[in-house]
C-alpha cells in the first residue's frame, strides 16, 4: 500500500483537529480527501508529509513510517501545500534546481527532471520567467513540479485547484489525473465537479472523523449528488 493511515490523532491544545482516522491509498488511484472548512484535511496531509509529527497513531508512505522513517518518507512524497511558498525572486529553472538539490539531484540528472516535470505540468512556455512574473495558474504549476521533482510514488495535494480560471482549472486537473495513472494522489478540494472528474475514491473527514470512504463509481450509482452526499454527511 502507498500511503497507509491508521488510527491517527492529532490533538492541538485542546482541541482534536484528526480524531481516530484511517484510511489508504494504493499506486494508480486518485483518492478526493473532502471536509468542511476545519475539517482535519490539511492537518492529515502535514502528518503524512512529515510536516508535523501526530498526537498518536500510525502512518506509512510506501512501507516507511513517519515517524521513525522520516527521510524515507520523504523520498517517496511530494507536497503542494495550501498556501504554497515560492521564492519570487528565482527563475522557474533555478528554483526547480534548488529543489532538486535539496533531493541531493544532481548534474545531468538534475537536468533531465527538471525538463521532465517542465513538460509534465506545461510550464514549457513560462520556464524563463521570474516566478514573481507568473500568472497564479502558472505559479500552481511551478507547485507541482516542485512536488515532483524527485519523482516520488506518493503525491499530497492541498486543494491544487483554488482560484484558478476554467482554462486552468481543466488543464491542470488533465495533469493531475494522467499523474495520477502511475503515482498514488491525494488531493483535498471544495469541487465537488472536480472530484467526480478525476477521482477513482472519495474519502470525506467532518470534525476530524472519516464519514465516507467508497469509490466514486459506486457513490455515482447510488443516484445521488456527490454534492448531495457531502451536504447530506457533514451538514
Ligand atoms: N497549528 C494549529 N494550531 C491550533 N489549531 C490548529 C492548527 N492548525 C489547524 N488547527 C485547527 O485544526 C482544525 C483542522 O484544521 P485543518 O487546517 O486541518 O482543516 P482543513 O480541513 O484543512 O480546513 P480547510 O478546508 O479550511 O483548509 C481547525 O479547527 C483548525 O483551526
Amino acid at each position: 500500500m502507498s500511503l497507509k493511515i491508521e488510527h491517527l490523532v492529532k490533538v492541538y491544545g485542546s482541541q482534536s483537529a484528526v480524531n481516530d482516522i484511517s484510511f489508504e491509498a494504493r499506486q494508480g488511484e486518485i483518492v478526493g480527501f473532502l471536509g468542511p472548512n476545519g475539517a482535519g484535511k490539511s492537518t492529515t496531509m502535514k502528518i503524512a508529509t512529515c510536516y508535523l509529527t501526530a498526537t498518536s497513531g500510525k502512518v506509512e508512505v510506501c512501507g516507511y513510517d513517519v515517524e521513525h522513517s522520516a527521510m524515507d518518507v520523504r523520498k517517496n512524497i511530494g507536497y503542494l501545500p495550501e498556501h504554497n511558498p515560492l521564492y519570487l525572486e528565482m527563475y522557474v529553472k533555478e528554483f526547480l534546481e534548488f529543489i532538486g538539490g535539496l533531493y541531493q539531484l544532481k548534474g545531468a540528472n538534475l537536468n533531465k527532471r527538471i525538463a521532465d516535470v517542465i513538460e509534465l505540468v506545461g510550464l514549457s512556455l513560462e520556464q524563463k520567467k521570474k516566478i514573481g512574473q507568473l500568472s497564479k495558474g502558472y505559479r500552481q504549476r511551478v507547485g507541482l513540479a516542485q512536488a515532483l521533482i524527485h519523482d516520488p510514488k506518493v503525491l499530497i495535494l492541498d486543494e491544487p485547484t483554488t482560484g484558478l480560471d476554467p482554462n486552468q482549472l481543466a488543464e491542470i486537473r488533465a495533469v493531475i489525473k494522467n499523474i495520477g495513472k502511475e503515482k498514488t494522489v491525494v488531493f483535498s478540494t471544495h469541487i465537488m465537479q472536480e472530484v467526480e472528474a478525476i477521482c477513482d475514491r472519495v474519502v470525506i473527514i467532518n470534525h476530524g472523523k472519516i464519514v465516507n470512504d467508497t469509490p466514486l463509481s459506486s457513490l455515482k450509482q447510488s443516484g445521488k449528488t456527490l454534492e448531495e452526499v457531502f451536504r447530506s454527511l457533514t451538514n
